[in-house]
């Protein structure tokens, strides 16, 4: 599977290569990169093992290099002349970054860094294409100078000779092991062993260890987490393409399925007629839409900080690292789970490897792990808001993303309820900010009993959480807004397209409102008559939405072997595709299967034999 997988990721880079040069003629634009491996992850249903070496090798060594460093190393890396990736979780670690144990030592003497992986805790583990495919990486490891500990450093380690391939020595390097998807993609391990690079193989745009040891400080040293922002924002375009990929699917599949007449006599409608059903695929297709906006408005701001940080201007850092962080959870979240649904609103034939819902769910599913396990960005961001909260009350201005935090702090009640967009729009913000004030309020008071402040995050970490969740709820949900209401090209949008749209945004405020009526209701009050005012608009949003769900998803332009789905193929022959699959299974190609002979039929005579006896 891995070689299937290297030889398809090769053609498709190839192929990307030729557009790139045709549309972005030498352009070192990032959507191009993004584009095809986007379509090369897609066109590979078991994963890009080249997907690390683009995002994650080939940034670092332009954001995390000198100049010197991106003519020597980068160079080749973007014109696919060595391939690399990202080495920095450890068998032993991978949340707790300062807990690293690969270590390289500065050796003076000979102006080179001796790398060691000490233990086997201490081992790479998990780096995307590390198993097999690449012969370069970099290695995230503590550095030390004179046994003293610096902080982490990243360096550029070639670990298989570049004509043969064969592992360097001091390198033990491999597979993992079979994962529950993207099986493709060889993740692997890697031990060194006192194995030397040269003083300039540490990548030093931000910090750098001069020839006779002193070590130079990066003025932000979250500089050097920012390949992993780079891919937290990734993750929140790829998996929010992932659910687009599914609703298309289910969608598809729920207008050509027939079941269950809904009047008695009837004929049996779409099962898309069924309001239930609607409840489960249109929500699906907007909270696809949805994040997609909000990962476009996430990239323009990643591009805008990198250049910043190329300039050494570190202003933007905070509010990208907390949006990214958010993002990345919200959308790996929304779309693994979304996706379960998807597939389960396709009954049994949802669970046929020819509907390709599993595998989409599964390349989908570990971004809830990589680049910064969920629970632990959502406690991140907790830190974060608390951190601002700080502000508020010392009436400081915050980041533009968390503006609505200040403007909620000065309400001292809700006002009249409406139920309008804006008022929803409103009740999830106030109610995020509710949870920010009671969570800062258990964790101050913690911090004030002498607890430290690593204590007091943890022991406040539902809180944070909390208040976490509904602030990436309120940053989703007012870009969502701001798109369709306040969008400055809204005008040239046509009447009809301008009503799905506004359609799709009260269906999302209204799923949001439901989904955490609960929060809501902690601060606001709401009577039973304007709850159920809000249920009847669900009810008809989704059957105003129904006659444009297909044309929303056909707007995705998968193509069908993107979708790779006997439900989901854009001419809608489900069974005739659906049989078409079955029959290439290999255990159709005989009649009777080779086991029938060696293992049935002795087994059901000697039970038959059995039986005779114990009658005689
Ligand atoms: C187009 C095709 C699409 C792609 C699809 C997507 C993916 C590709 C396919 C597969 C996956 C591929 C690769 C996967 C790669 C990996 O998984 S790489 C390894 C990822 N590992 C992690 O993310 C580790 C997670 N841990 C951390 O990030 C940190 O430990 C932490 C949890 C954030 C804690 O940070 P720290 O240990 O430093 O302690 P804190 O006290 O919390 O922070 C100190 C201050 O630093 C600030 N900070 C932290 N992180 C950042 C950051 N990234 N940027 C900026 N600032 C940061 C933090 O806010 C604190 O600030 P202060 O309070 O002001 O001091
Ligand atoms: C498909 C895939 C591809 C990957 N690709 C790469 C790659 O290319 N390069 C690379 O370096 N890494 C890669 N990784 C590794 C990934 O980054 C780590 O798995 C991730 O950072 C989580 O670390 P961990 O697995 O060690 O879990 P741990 O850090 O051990 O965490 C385990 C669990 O402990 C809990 N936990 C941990 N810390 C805290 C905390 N502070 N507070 C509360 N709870 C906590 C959480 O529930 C967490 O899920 C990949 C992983 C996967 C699944």
């Amino acid at each position: 599977m891995a070689s299937m997988s290297v030889k398809h990721a090769i053609a498709a880079a190839k192929k990307l290569r030729s557009l790139q040069e045709r549309f972005n003629p030498g352009g070192s634009d990032i959507y191009p990169a993004l584009m095809g491996d986007e379509a090369i992850t897609a066109l590979i249903p078991s994963g890009n093992p080249l997907s690390v070496h683009i995002l994650m090798f080939t940034r670092a060594l332009r954001e995390q290099g000198t100049d010197e460093q991106y003519e020597k190393f980068g160079r080749r890396a973007d014109n696919n002349e060595i391939i690399g990736t990202f080495a920095q979780t450890e068998l032993g670690h991978g949340t707790y970054l300062r807990g690293l144990e690969a270590r390289a030592d500065y050796d003076r003497g000979t102006e080179e860094f001796v790398l060691n992986t000490p233990k086997l805790s201490s081992y790479k583990w998990w780096p995307g294409g590390l198993g097999q495919t690449c012969n370069y990486c970099i290695f995230v490891a503590q550095l030390y100078i004179d046994n003293e500990a610096k902080g982490m450093a990243m360096f550029v380690v070639q670990i298989r000779d570049e004509e043969t391939h064969m592992p360097l020595p001091g390198v033990h390097v491999g597979e993992i092991g079979k994962k529950m998807g993207l099986n493709g993609v060889n993740n692997g391990f890697l031990g060194l062993k006192d194995y030397r690079v040269p003083r300039l193989n540490m990548l030093m745009r931000h910090q750098q260890v001069l020839p006779d040891g002193r070590f130079v400080k990066s003025p932000v040293s979250q500089v050097s987490y920012f390949p992993m922002v780079f891919v937290r924002c990734m993750v929140a375009r790829q998996n929010s393409n992932y659910l687009a990929q599914a609703a298309t699917i289910a969608t598809r599949y729920s207008v050509i399925r027939r079941q269950s007449p809904i009047e008695e006599g009837q004929p049996e409608p779409k099962i898309l007629e069924h309001l239930t059903q609607q409840m489960k695929v249109i929500p699906e297709i907007v909270t696809a839409v949805v994040y997609r906006l909000a990962a476009a408005n996430l990239q323009n701001m990643y591009n805008e900080t990198a250049e910043a940080v190329y300039r050494k201007d570190f202003s933007r850092l905070p509010e990208l690292h907390a949006l990214a962080c958010i993002l990345k959870v919200a959308t790996s979240y929304d779309s693994t789970y979304g996706i379960e649904r998807l597939r389960q609103a396709c009954g049994g034939h949802g669970y046929l490897t020819a509907g390709n819902l599993g595998n989409i769910f599964a390349m989908a599913a570990p971004a809830c792990t990589y680049e910064g396990e969920n629970s632990v960005l959502y406690l991140q961001v907790g830190k974060i808001l608390m951190k601002n909260w700080s502000q508020v009350l010392a009436g400081r201005e915050l980041m533009p993303s968390m503006a609505y935090i200040s403007e909620c702090s000065k309400m001292t009640s809700f006002p009249q309820w409406t139920g309008s967009w804006e008022c929803l729009l409103k009740a999830i913000q106030y109610a995020c900010v509710g949870s920010i004030r009671l969570a800062f309020q258990s964790y101050n008071a913690r911090v004030q009993s002498a607890q430290s402040q690593t204590a007091a995050v943890n022991y406040s970490g539902l809180e944070l959480t909390k208040a976490a969740e509904l602030h990436g709820r309120s940053y989703v949900a007012g870009n969502f807004y701001q798109q369709i209401v306040n969008s400055p090209n809204k005008h040239q949008r046509s009447p009809q397209f301008q009503k799905v749209l506004e359609n799709m945004l009260e269906l999302h405020l209204i799923q949001i409102f439901f989904r955490h009526l609960g929060d809501i209701l902690r601060f606001i009050r709401i009577t039973e008559d304007e709850i159920s005012a809000l249920q009847r608009r669900l009810e008809e949003v989704l059957k105003e939405l129904r006659p444009d769900a297909v044309a929303i998803t056909d707007a995705f332009d998968f193509n069908d072997k993107i979708l790779s789905s006997a439900l989901g193929c854009y001419d809608g022959n489900v069974y005739e595709r659906l049989f078409e699959a079955a029959l290439k299974h290999p255990l159709n190609r005989k009649s009777v299967p080779d086991f029938f002979e060696a293992h049935l039929k002795p087994f059901m005579k000697e039970n038959a034999d059995n039986a005779k006896k114990s009658k005689l």
